[in-house]
């Protein structure tokens, strides 16, 4: 709370002063700081950004892993271990957790790199003022009229004292107080939730109003809409408002389904243990009489049953995942979302620049009854030319009509007097300029419908005709034939204004003379056909939402050849409540006239369908829906906002590349699902095999370290399932987590390796004269189990017939048939006599082959029955 006044007595000391004083306090100049200066207090103050998780050292970050409560649990047993006298035994399981631990944090930390390596190349920066230095540069004042540059820096290098450049589409990268601006539009949302554009500007304003209220200072996080400006960085990182509340949620990051799966697996595991390890205790003590061994053995079975590989398997995955994907242009920001995109079902994007090309053309400029004019592209031109804020395609596209310029002089014979900015619920933008004789015009432009809204008369054969009077449907119909012919159609307007009107705001757009229309070509992109159509193939469907109209869009789906079922509106969708929308939406393939907040309702309605949404999107409007989407998606030339809040960047604004990611997702998703399946079925049958064995048999089945070393070398072979191959059935449907899966893995070929176990219990029983030989009988089972797991591996990693029709990957046939012949040879190797194994007879090398080829064979047939059945995989 402390930081919190301290950061508002700034910010509230320096909206107060004028902004030299402001530059004054922060001991800085208006050619910024000296690159030395920046560096000082980049020291002092930290990097900008809010959360420090990443800060933290390498031994911090180590030490947290090996204090997770599984660590520490298997910590606790080792010390139960040590006190009963057990060296080797609590030296096996502490080498277990530190090597886990050390093998995820090693993961981790090469993930890391790599992903700080990936993001680099989609690094939002900020435009800042650096003085050359000349008056040398330790505190005092900064450049002060020294000469100086802007350069290019990442949001992270920001530093107070900073002088900063904001433009369009910009984020604004700290709390700034703004020196200097011309028509600064910011949007709050992000800190207010609030969608309306504020106005910014640079005059001094008492220090009375709550921060958030400060006409001049922009806050961290905001967008620019529209205008431009210099600020002052006056707090970076958590000292911001957006800092605090940051803060505040850090740690609250939304868990994605698969995260809460993967823990609940965990803590089922852990239950298991709970319950398992006191009844393993109690029989074995009774029976035997000798409860520190009965104890020592219970805590191994526990060891045995934690899943402490788990959170490295998921690591490395992901790691792996990550850089498949950047071989293929697609980069990931947040790891976890790799996961959400091989689940993925239904695959939201915007309409412009991402099905269509990201050219588009001025065709037409026609009057009201859809003949040429020329007025039309000069009034639109006026209104590209002046107004500040982003220039989209359209502007663009307008502003190509260079000899339009040329005949209206459009800089010298006008002068612009004042902008109304272009926003998602007016979607329409004014331009206010004044003649050279001194009459001042407004020049409007947007969507038709909203623009007609303001309109009450149009020009017509050099006349003005009442709207009212004129026959709307006639009106409709030339846009209506434009739209049908494929043309994006904006609507001019225009009004005389009279001397003594001198406030402008969004009320001045009344009573507009209508004066035409601009069409353009908005042609759809070659390669959206084949991605759709791939899309549609690995299992996943495409809906359109956007801020443009209906006619406009389908004309699109057509020739991109997506399907329309049906139309939602914007209006449609606020007139909903949650539940007919969520209905609604999942049939609806195209939502037209879509304000931002709308987006992301209908991404929150498919959502609570079950559906896992990706959206695709590279605007201003599209911030909300990349956010709340489980998997973010845009391109590297999307505005910043976008960009910043996208969990995947695409380098190459081509849908087939999104193919590629969904695929090397599903991947990512395989390999660690088999891990899961894998364990929970080896666990459940080694939990019945060892019950049965405590009550059968007047020994431990297998003595405490052996399961130890078991349970090690086990999971040792399991390291390389990252780079596993995933068969190709597989990766064709969105894969998400599936509870029952797992269960019917654990149920129904758990079992199966149990009753094998028990096979060689009665082998060495009964042909091994194990009866009276503890050692052997234990030697013995160790081997099998070791073995039977391990081996299992290749049956359980495919749907398909082993080896015949799906090869694994090298790096795991290597440390699977490393680990089994290192099995076979530890009892006779010198290490052999410490861990209490023994010689075999010549009988259980007959008698062991066939044990295990029983046991994978009838494990491959329940299985291909099981993924005949379930389609389990
Ligand atoms: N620069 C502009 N000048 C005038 N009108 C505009 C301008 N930009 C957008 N509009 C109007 O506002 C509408 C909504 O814009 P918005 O950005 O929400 O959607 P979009 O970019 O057309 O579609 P998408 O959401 O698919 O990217 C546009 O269809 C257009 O009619
Ligand atoms: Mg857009």
């Amino acid at each position: 709370m402390a930081a919190d006044a301290a950061t508002s007595a700034v910010l509230l000391a320096v909206a107060a002063d004028t902004p030299d004083a402001a530059l004054a306090r922060l001991q800085s100049g208006p050619a910024g700081l000296t690159a030395q200066q920046a560096q000082q207090r980049l020291l002092q103050h930290g990097p900008n950004v809010v959360a420090h998780a990443t800060q933290r050292g390498v031994v911090v970050r180590f030490l947290k892993l090996l204090a997770s409560p599984l660590s520490l649990l298997l910590l606790g047993l080792a010390v139960v271990n040590f006190a009963t006298g057990e060296a080797w035994g609590a030296s096996l399981i502490a080498l277990m957790v530190v090597l886990s631990s050390l093998l995820a944090f090693l993961q981790e930390h090469r993930s890391n790199q790599a992903a700080e390596k990936l993001r680099a190349m989609v690094r939002t920066t900020v435009s800042v003022l650096r003085s050359d230095g000349g008056n040398g540069g330790d505190g005092g004042d900064g450049g002060d009229n020294g000469a100086s540059q802007a350069i290019d820096v990442p949001l992270e290098q920001i530093v107070p004292g900073d002088v900063v450049q904001l433009s369009v589409g910009a984020i604004v990268p700290a709390d700034v107080r703004i020196l200097a601006c011309r028509d600064l539009f910011v949007s709050q949302a992000a800190l207010t939730g609030e969608s309306m554009p504020v106005e910014k500007l640079a005059q001094a304003v008492p220090a009375t109003v709550p921060p958030l209220e400060l006409g001049n200072v922009a806050f961290m996080g905001c967008t620019v809409l529209s205008g431009s400006a210099t600020a002052l960085v006056v707090g970076t990182g958590a000292n911001t408002c957006f800092g605090q509340i940051a803060d505040q949620l850090a740690g609250a990051r939304e868990l994605t389904s698969f995260d809460l799966g993967v823990n609940k697996f965990v803590w089922l595991m852990i239950r298991v243990m709970l319950v398992m390890v006191p009844l393993v205790f109690l029989i074995n003590g009774y029976s035997k009489g000798d409860w520190l061994q009965a104890l020592l053995f219970a805590v191994a079975v526990a060891v045995g049953l934690a899943p402490e590989m788990l959170p490295m398997i998921v690591t490395i995955n992901l790691a792996k995942g990550a850089l498949a994907m950047s071989d293929k242009q697609v980069i990931v920001k947040r790891l976890n979302a790799i996961q959400n995109l091989g689940a993925m079902d239904v695959l939201c994007t915007d309409k412009t620049g991402t099905l269509t090309q990201d050219r588009v053309i001025l065709e037409k400029h026609v009057d009201i009854d859809g003949a040429d004019s020329a007025r039309v592209t000069e009034y639109a031109y006026l209104n590209s030319f002046y107004q500040t804020g982003l220039k989209n395609l359209l502007d663009v596209a307008v502003l190509k009509y260079v000899d339009v310029h040329e005949h209206l002089q459009a800089d010298t014979a006008f002068h612009k007097v004042d902008e109304l900015p272009f926003d998602f619920e007016r979607r329409r933008m004014s331009v206010i300029v004044q003649r050279a004789d001194g009459s001042r015009v407004l020049i409007c432009k947007g969507a038709v419908e909203e623009v007609l809204d303001v309109c009450t008369q149009a020009e017509r054969q050099g006349g003005v005709i009442s709207l009212q009077e004129h026959h709307g449907m006639a009106l409709g119909r030339v846009v209506q034939d434009l739209n049908e012919d494929g043309f994006r159609v904006i609507a001019v307007a225009c009004r005389e204004l009279a001397p003594e009107e001198h406030v402008f705001d969004n009320r001045a757009e009344a009573g507009l003379t209508l004066v035409g229309y601009i069409a353009f070509l908005d042609p759809p992109k070659d390669s959206a056909a084949d991605a759709i159509r791939a899309l549609k193939h690995y299992g996943v469907a495409v809906k359109v939402l956007t801020g443009d109209n209906e006619a406009v869009t389908r004309n699109v789906c057509r020739h991109v050849g997506l399907p329309v079922q049906d139309v939602l509106h914007g209006a449609d969708i606020d007139a909903l409540d949650e539940a007919h929308l969520a209905t609604r939406a999942v049939h609806a393939t195209l939502f037209v006239k879509l304000n931002p907040q709308q987006k992301a309702r209908v991404i929150r309605a498919l959502q609570a369908r079950g559906h896992v949404i990706g959206y695709l999107g590279d605007g201003i409007n599209d911030g909300a829906a990349l956010k709340t989407a489980d998997v973010g998606i845009s391109v590297d030339s999307a505005v910043d906002i976008a960009k910043e809040s996208a969990d995947i960047i695409l380098l190459q604004k081509n849908l087939l590349a999104l193919k590629d990611g969904v695929v090397e997702g599903r991947k990512v998703f395989g390999n660690i699902s088999k891990y899961i399946r894998m364990s929970a079925s080896s666990n459940f049958g080694n939990m019945l095999s060892v019950l049965g064995a405590s009550v059968l048999l007047p020994f431990l089945p297998m003595a405490p370290v052996q399961i130890l070393f078991n349970n090690l070398l086990y999971d040792v072979s399991q390291t390389t399932l990252a780079s596993d191959h995933v068969d190709a059935e597989y990766l064709k449907r969105p894969r998400r987590w599936d509870i029952a899966n797992i269960g019917r893995a654990m149920l129904g070929l758990g079992p199966i390796s149990s009753l094998f176990d028990y096979a060689t219990f009665a082998v060495l029983w009964y042909a091994c004269g194990a009866a009276t030989a503890p050692a052997l009988f234990q030697t013995g089972w160790f081997m099998e189990s070791l073995l039977s797991q391990t081996l299992v591996v290749h049956v359980l990693r495919t749907a398909r017939v082993p080896f015949l029709q799906s090869r694994p990957s090298l790096p795991l046939l290597m440390t699977t048939s490393g680990i089994c012949l290192l099995g076979l040879w530890l009892p006779s190797s010198p290490l052999g006599p410490a861990l209490g194994f023994v010689p075999m007879p010549a009988r259980y090398w007959l008698l062991l082959p066939l044990i295990l080829a029983g046991y994978l064979a009838v494990t491959q047939a329940i299985k291909s029955w099981l993924s005949r059945r379930f389609g389990m995989r």
